[in-house]
């Protein structure tokens, strides 16, 4: 997209801009609602005002625009993957990585030229989406090998490049490996990890408003990932008990009426969960609960 950035946000609020669809699109949605970052969206529009006062206007824009204009400042915050930030080659504040569309920019290559080296493409035809992190990447080796790597531009569908006969090699994402391996391609070298993040113009007037969303995300982030693992224990197994949960930061430890009782309340990573409640078990923990959390602020 080359269209200049929208304008309908009410004066002084802050711009906030998510991706309008494609692979972060649901992920970041539920975020936002999970985080109290709400908003009514019109059909087919897309801008919308915050809810519950918070002078935001979210913005939805493909997500290879949104680096671009926060990195202009005509966004003042973005939600986008990190390989899209650098292929942009925009300065951005990095504020929060997400910890979802992790994935892996690769020089694939197909599995029947046994290609053991990336060396081994120099001067040869490389297909990507990703013209700019190619270039500077095929740069170093042509300058080594005193070759000339040609780099074409491919909007989607990367993978068919090699099987079409239109390149040696592709530059592309790998998650599951599924697209690469139907292809019959294989990786050779990883060019760059990537994951979707929170990314704030260095100049932005609203620093104040983009830290109450790192700070929402942030909390609903770790309500996702963690449970409320409560427990009561006798005074004597307790620090055995602290051992196994030492909550977040530290647990919560109340006096039962029962006497030389305890009552623990502590923070457990989900993954976690059902092990640590057998291992409190064993230790002797008694009405061990496990309670879901719907939002939180450390
Ligand atoms: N297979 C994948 N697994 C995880 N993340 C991915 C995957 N493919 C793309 N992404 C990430 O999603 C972000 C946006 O990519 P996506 O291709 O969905 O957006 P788009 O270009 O707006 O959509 P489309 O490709 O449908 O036009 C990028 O930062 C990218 O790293
Ligand atoms: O390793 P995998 O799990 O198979 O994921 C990798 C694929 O995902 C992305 O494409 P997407 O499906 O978004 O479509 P696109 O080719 O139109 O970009 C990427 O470009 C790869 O093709």
């Amino acid at each position: 997209m080359s269209a200049s950035a929208p304008n309908s946000s009410p004066e002084g609020y802050c711009k906030f801009a998510i991706p309008k669809k494609g692979r972060l699109y649901e992920k970041v949605v539920k975020m936002l609602k999970g985080a109290g970052i709400e908003f009514n969206r019109a059909d087919r529009l897309d801008v919308a005002i915050c809810k519950a006062g918070l002078p935001i206007t979210l913005i939805f824009l493909p997500a290879k625009d949104i680096a671009t204009f926060v990195g202009k400042g005509d966004i003042d915050v973005g939600i986008t993957g990190w390989d899209v930030v650098k292929e942009s080659g925009v300065t951005v504040d990095r504020v929060m990585d997400l910890g979802f569309g992790k994935c892996k920019l690769s020089v694939q290559a197909p599995v029947v030229k046994k290609i053991t080296d990336v060396e081994m493409l120099a001067g040869k035809r490389i297909a990507t989406s990703f013209p700019e992190t190619t270039k500077e990447f095929f740069k170093l080796i042509d300058e080594k090998k005193g070759t000339n790597t040609t780099i074409s531009f491919i909007s989607g569908s990367v993978e068919a490049a090699c099987g079409l006969g239109l390149a040696d090699a592709v530059v592309d994402l790998v998650e599951t490996g599924t697209t690469m391996r139907a292809a019959g391609l294989e990786v050779v070298h990883e060019v760059l990890e990537t994951e979707a993040m929170l990314i704030a113009n260095p100049n932005s007037t609203h620093k104040d408003l983009v830290d109450l969303i790192r700070k929402r995300l942030e909390g609903f982030i770790t309500a996702t990932k963690y449970c409320l693992v409560m427990y009561n224990i006798s005074e004597d197994l307790l620090p055995k008990a602290l051992e196994v949960s030492p909550g977040k930061r530290s647990p919560t430890i109340t006096n039962l009426e029962a006497d030389g009782m305890k009552a623990v309340s502590s923070l457990v990573l989900k993954k976690e969960v059902p092990e640590k409640m057998d291992a409190l078990h064993d230790i002797g923990a008694t009405d061990i609960l496990v309670l879901e959390l719907e939002n939180s602020r450390m």
